[in-house]
């Protein structure tokens, strides 16, 4: 262990000396842990943090003053739609994405270092179960769709394969995970097939550039952003782990989204088929201010301008059309080549330019005491995942069907959006949806039929409840044999059990 003397010349070189003013009056234990904390710290990567803070802080708060004259649309060459297609060739690139992970070649990764501020729960996102009848949570949902994509590109290959899940976690979120997943027999997935590894952590800086001592014995730590990735891929030879498997396809995704589908076989069969190194999947924006990035160009290269960075102004601009110019909202679904992950791990991460985010971060005054700050007093400065998308030699979008594929949880029940309840209406409308298309009908409680809508926004609760195991169905797929021409009484539950008793 580092020294008090060592750490505290570490400290000097990089300007933050102020982190030990309290060393002294600690007791032993927690005195080993603060010292542990800042020599893990580089004094020159920590000296150029805490200047690229204060510096990010003397421009006035908002965009880029230039930025609206620097965005465009993306070219219509590179955006495919999964909806606005011909099926035929819907059913090609679904054909190329099995193929690719019948040939083992195609994992998930999943961004889950993040603090699910806004839901405003201690323990990792992935972990809520936002009240479907199966109580299931997050991360079991993601679990299953993953067995059942491999058993369905299994099937059509006449072979086993394996999509390995790497988790990104954090400081805040690796424990709870890796315990969860172990308590639950990792959702019968094989261990060795399931790669936790962790992001690095950034210290919150004042405006003035001071890394902020959170307890006398703690600095305030925040993980470096979902964009951490970069540097958490080569930290813990998570490429090279690839590269021994055969993976030579990615698909990055976010935690929160209650119908994502995991290595999507018609997202990855059209970026294979594009000759795509780099791709997100998107939806059409609902509304100006939503609070999605919008996949578009700026000075002709490919990016996401975040919603925190748009101005309300360019928001709102439409087309000749009358639909939003900038409509291509990001749902943090991304498709990577393994090379390019690989070049952009080993050369392109250091110019990514940290994103600065203003927050209130609770600190120990000059006398030691403990306050929690009612107006922002510090800086976060965080690395976004799409970031890279200006490296891609070939990028492309791939538009889909929100009612389908994106039913964010970010926000607590108090909310109007994006809450437990409206992701819970999301799912069981959508496999309502599925049960009535696979032709059963569902009654009231005297018997009778109930009306069946042709259509049902995911906005709406559906009128019975049917919730279907992703271990029977992941885009609703295969279920006439269980469901047409019968009639059931609310709430069903397909899962397995009841999928074997209603086979014929
Ligand atoms: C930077 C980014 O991608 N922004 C996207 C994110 O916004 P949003 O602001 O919702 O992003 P979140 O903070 O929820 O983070 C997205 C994902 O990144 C993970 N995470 C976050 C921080 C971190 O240090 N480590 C980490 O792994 C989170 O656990 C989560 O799985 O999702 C929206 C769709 O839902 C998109 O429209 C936004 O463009």
């Amino acid at each position: 262990m580092a020294s008090e003397r060592d750490v505290r010349a570490r400290l000097q070189r990089a300007g933050q000396e102020h982190l030990l003013r309290f060393c002294a009056e600690l007791a032993p234990g927690p005195r080993a842990a603060l010292l542990a904390e800042l020599g893990a710290l580089e004094p020159e990567a920590l000296r150029e943090h805490c200047r690229r803070a204060a510096a990010a802080c003397a421009h006035p708060p908002g965009p880029p003053p230039d930025l609206a004259a620097r965005l465009r649309p993306l070219p219509p060459e590179c955006v495919g739609s999964a909806s606005r297609c011909d099926p035929e060739m819907r059913r090609l690139w679904e054909e190329e994405g099995f193929r690719q992970i019948a040939l083992n070649k195609v994992a998930v990764l999943l961004l889950a270092g993040g603090q699910g501020t806004r839901l405003g729960v201690t323990y990792p996102k992935g972990m809520y179960q936002v009240g479907l009848p199966s109580q299931k949570t997050l991360y079991q949902l993601q679990a299953e769709r993953i067995q059942r994509v491999e058993q369905l590109a299994g099937q059509r290959h006449g072979t086993r394969c394996t999509i390995p899940w790497y988790i990104m976690t954090s400081e805040f979120t690796l424990g709870p995970t890796a315990k969860f997943f172990k308590e639950r027999d990792f959702f019968h997935l094989d261990p060795n097939n399931v790669i936790m590894f962790e992001q690095r952590m950034l210290p919150a800086v004042t405006f003035d550039g001071r890394a902020i001592l959170e307890q006398k014995d703690k600095v305030a730590m925040a993980p470096d952003g979902n964009g951490g990735l970069y540097c958490a891929l080569s930290d813990h030879q998570i490429l090279e782990d690839m590269g021994r498997r055969g993976v030579e396809f990615v698909h990055v995704y976010c935690v929160d989204n209650i119908l994502v589908r995991l290595a999507d076989p018609v997202f990855i069969g059209f970026c294979v088929l594009r000759g795509a190194d780099c791709g997100a999947k998107v939806v059409e924006k609902a509304y100006p201010e939503e609070p999605v990035g919008v996949v578009c160009q700026v000075d002709g290269v490919p990016q996401v301008v975040e919603y925190s960075e748009i101005s309300p102004e360019t928001a709102q601009l439409r087309g000749p059309d009358g639909s939003l110019l900038y409509n291509l909202g990001n749902i943090c679904n991304h498709f990577f080549t393994r090379d390019f992950l690989q070049m952009v791990s080993s050369e392109f991460e250091p110019l990514l330019k940290p994103h600065v985010a203003v927050k209130k971060v609770p600190y120990v005054d000059e006398e030691g005491n403990p306050v929690k700050p009612i107006k922002p007093n510090g800086i976060k400065m965080e690395k976004f995942v799409f970031d890279v998308f200006q490296f891609a030699k070939s990028f492309v979008a791939f538009e889909v069907s929100r009612e389908e594929e994106f039913s964010p949880l970010k926000n607590a029940a108090s909310a109007a959006r994006d809450n437990p309840a409206t992701t819970r209406c999301a799912l069981l409308t959508q496999h309502y949806r599925w049960a009535l298309q696979a032709g059963a009908h569902f009654l009231d409680a005297c018997g009778a039929r109930l009306p069946e809508p042709p259509s049902l926004p995911g906005s709406r609760e559906p009128p019975a409840i049917c919730e279907i195991s992703p271990l029977v169905s992941y885009s609703g797929e295969g279920l006439e044999k269980y469901l047409r021409g019968r009639e059931f009484w609310s709430p069903l539950i397909l899962d397995e059990n009841q999928a074997r008793a209603l086979q014929p």
